[in-house]
């Protein structure tokens, strides 16, 4: 076999997997048969980027991008839908100015706010006062309620976050927190979302999955790609369940863990890790051609 470069044979195309559902197979079925009128979206914490200790220093995945950037001329439309606030996950992402990417959408805070390339602008809604409010009281209600070593808050603008992945028992931390800051929130009318090892505090009203829903009905997406691993994805799974059952073919997949073993029980398709995903989307970009 001569191995000059001229002559190597084309890479082989990257195998792709198959839902282990019917209403999975039907969505990646109608999503390849119609790439042209389909929505890709896609978690970032956990999906797109591994999970880190510290949020600052989380980062696409290197091969994520690039394998969005691929397959995004391929479809309708290519969004990112994160729980952090929207100029973070284009910053930490790499999002802005990527060839291929430039209709990429960012909706952060679960929605609340908006990023797209085209004008590199967000858009958000005034801030809710119950945020400032929680915020001054958080550190004086953390050490009263006992302390966690290694619990931290994360300060997200519209949101804050208390953290305890690096606690020295990072569940336990979790579960005691979990009323208590249920309570303090209500007291602000805000609500608590969990997370991995994240408990944050923020106004009510918007989720992934009418963000998802929303976003799938503006571009008049007619199948539907979403992509998880966390329990704020939840919803964002419910609004595929439903888009099916409205007629508009979806695929769920989960990035799996053990620390959120329900998304996988919900999931047409597992894959591991953000790079079990690059694999995904590769897969996809081949298939299209
Ligand atoms: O909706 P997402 O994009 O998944 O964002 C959800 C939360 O992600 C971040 O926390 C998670 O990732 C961190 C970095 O890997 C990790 O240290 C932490 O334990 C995870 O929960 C982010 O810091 C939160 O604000 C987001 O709400």
């Amino acid at each position: 076999m001569s191995s000059h470069p001229d002559s190597s044979p084309a890479p082989m195309p990257m195998p792709l997997p198959t839902p282990a559902t019917q209403a999975g197979r039907d969505g990646l079925d109608a999503l390849l048969a119609r790439p042209g009128r389909a929505v890709l979206a896609f978690d970032f914490d956990g999906t797109l980027a591994p999970i880190v200790p510290d949020p600052e220093q989380a980062r696409a995945h290197p091969d994520a991008v690039p394998a969005l950037a691929a397959l995004a001329p391929k479809v309708t439309s290519v969004a990112v839908v994160t729980g952090r606030p929207a100029g973070v996950a284009v910053r930490n992402g790499g999002f802005a100015g990527v060839p291929g990417l430039e209709h990429l959408v960012v909706l952060g805070h679960y929605g609340a706010e908006r990023w797209d390339a085209v004008s590199g602008a967000v858009t958000a809604p005034a801030p809710h006062p119950g945020v400032a409010a929680v915020r001054a009281e958080l550190p004086g209600f953390l050490d009263q309620i006992g302390s966690w070593r290694g619990t931290w808050i994360e300060e997200k603008g519209r949101a804050v976050a208390v953290h305890t992945r690096r606690a020295e028992d990072p569940q336990a931390a979790f579960e005691a927190l979990r009323e208590p800051l249920s309570e303090l929130a209500a007291r602000h009318d805000l609500i608590v979302e969990p997370g991995r090892m994240v408990l944050e505090l923020r106004p009510p009203g918007m989720d992934k999955g009418v963000a998802l829903t929303e976003y799938v009905r503006e571009v008049a997406a007619e199948s539907v790609l979403y992509c998880g691993d966390d329990l704020g994805d939840i919803p964002a799974f419910a609004a595929v369940d439903k888009l099916r059952s409205d007629g508009v073919p979806g695929l769920l997949v989960c990035v799996g863990s053990s620390e959120v073993p329900e998304l996988a029980d919900r999931a047409d398709l597992v894959v591991d890790g953000p790079e079990g995903l690059v694999r995904l989307l590769t897969a996809m970009t081949d298939q299209l051609g």
